[in-house]
């Protein structure tokens, strides 16, 4: 039996992913799992029960993933699964832009009382025109799974698509339209685009990157787009740019109380992967990632440990080693099964980054002093076992 805790709602098609042998937890100090959207859990204390963290979605800086790793609890995300909402969202950024569709739609909404609307409107709506989009630079920045869908479905729309991504995964570059430009500077698709929107995650290294100088070196009357976090874009420099004239529109599906209500942004309130068929997506693959890790020990898709799969248990004991990524664990780890006469039947050592993981199938019983020993071994942060 296992217990999970949804820290957000989470989606039912997800939820039905979990079988009878997973029951809700009241609270998430009793939970084996979690399972979060965008909820913050930095300031969360983690019970020695809590093996594993689940966030329906890409971004995971809600969540500590170091002090997570140090504590043994496993991180996943799910990769791509919303970027089609989040694709969809920016072209639709994109159009309110450049056309004043909230101003006219507001401008309707001011005069419904307005028996001669229909005539008016004619009048009116010179004050709303704007641009097309087809012909126009957009930079994306960050050709991961939304850079990509956004880059290309701009290219089908007549857009001159610049990309820029100096760890470019193998998998994107495949994806990604040949019609799109690489822009080997990110300086070189400030100067050349009309459009920018960017695709990055919110690291500590991508904090801040839209700051005074990036926004100085873009072409005047520039429209930018942020539905990837607010903390990657210097909001004082922004307001700057915007009354100034630098920028035309910031769009920003990231509200905050400094950039809510300045002249010329368009903000909306997070709804990138709000839609009925990210959530399922989302909720979907993270409750298969969380099984396939709390019943096999098998890890697809983590953020903090690596991915590691030993297929499904069957009838071994499956010894699970979490650990920091040093030598000679493994000796230490097959020294003291050799000591019992354990044998192994199949073995997979891991690393990603500082960390490691050690996955051990065994064919004759072991007792629990093993499993003691294994955890006093120094460097070990967690050690399972599943039979
Ligand atoms: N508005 C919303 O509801 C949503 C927002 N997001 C945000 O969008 C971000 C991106 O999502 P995905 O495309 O799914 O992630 P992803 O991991 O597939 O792609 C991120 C890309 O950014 C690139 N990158 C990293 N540092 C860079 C830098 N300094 N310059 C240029 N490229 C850089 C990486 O190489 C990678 O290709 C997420 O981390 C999240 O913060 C994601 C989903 C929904
Ligand atoms: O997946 C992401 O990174 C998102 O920003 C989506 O967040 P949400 O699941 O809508 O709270």
């Amino acid at each position: 039996m296992y217990r999970y805790h949804c820290l957000n709602p989470i989606s039912d098609i997800g939820m039905n992913e979990l079988t009878e042998e997973y029951v809700a937890a009241g609270k998430p100090e009793e939970a084996d799992a979690i399972l979060v959207r965008s909820a913050s859990m930095h300031e969360m204390e983690f019970s020695k029960e809590l093996k594993a963290i689940a966030r329906a979605g890409a971004g995971v800086n809600n969540i500590p993933l170091e002090r997570c790793a140090e504590e043994g609890i496993v991180v996943f995300n799910t990769p791509g699964a919303n970027a089609n909402g989040v694709k969809e969202l920016v072209i639709a950024g994109l159009l309110l832009a450049s056309r004043d569709i909230i101003g006219g739609i507001n401008w309707v909404q001011e005069n419904e009382e307005d028996g001669n609307i229909a005539k008016d409107a004619e009048k009116a709506k010179k004050a709303f025109a704007g641009c097309e989009i087809e012909g126009k630079k957009l930079g994306v920045i960050g050709l991961g799974a939304i850079g990509v869908l956004v880059a290309n479905a701009a290219a089908n729309l007549g857009m001159d698509v610049y990309g820029y991504d100096p760890y470019v995964s193998v998998d994107s570059a495949w994806r990604l339209s040949r019609s799109i430009h690489h822009a080997k500077t990110v300086d070189e698709l400030y100067q050349e685009c009309d459009y920018i929107t960017i695709h990055v995650p919110a690291l500590e290294s991508t904090k801040g990157m839209i700051d005074c100088d990036a926004l100085g070196l873009m072409k005047k009357g520039v429209v930018v787009l942020n539905f990837a976090r607010d903390v990657l874009v210097d909001e004082e420099a922004m307001i700057d740019a915007l009354v100034s004239g630098q920028v035309k529109h910031y769009v920003t599906d990231f509200p905050t109380p400094v950039i809510a209500g300045v002249k010329g942004t368009i903000v909306i309130p997070h709804l990138g992967a709000s839609t009925a068929e990210s959530e399922d997506n989302c909720a979907k693959m993270a409750a298969k990632e969380l099984r396939n890790y709390l019943e096999n020990g098998n890890i697809k898709n983590s953020v903090n440990y690596p991915d590691s799969d030993m297929g499904l248990r069957g009838d071994h004991t499956r010894i699970l080693l979490l650990h920091h990524n040093i030598p000679n664990m493994l000796g230490q780890f097959t020294k003291i099964l050799a000591k019992d006469n354990i044998n192994i039947a199949d073995l997979s050592n891991k690393s990603k980054g500082g960390y490691a993981y050690t996955m051990i199938d065994i064919d004759t019983p072991m007792p629990d002093s093993v499993v003691d020993e294994l955890k006093a071994v120094g460097d070990v942060l967690r050690v399972r076992v599943l039979r």
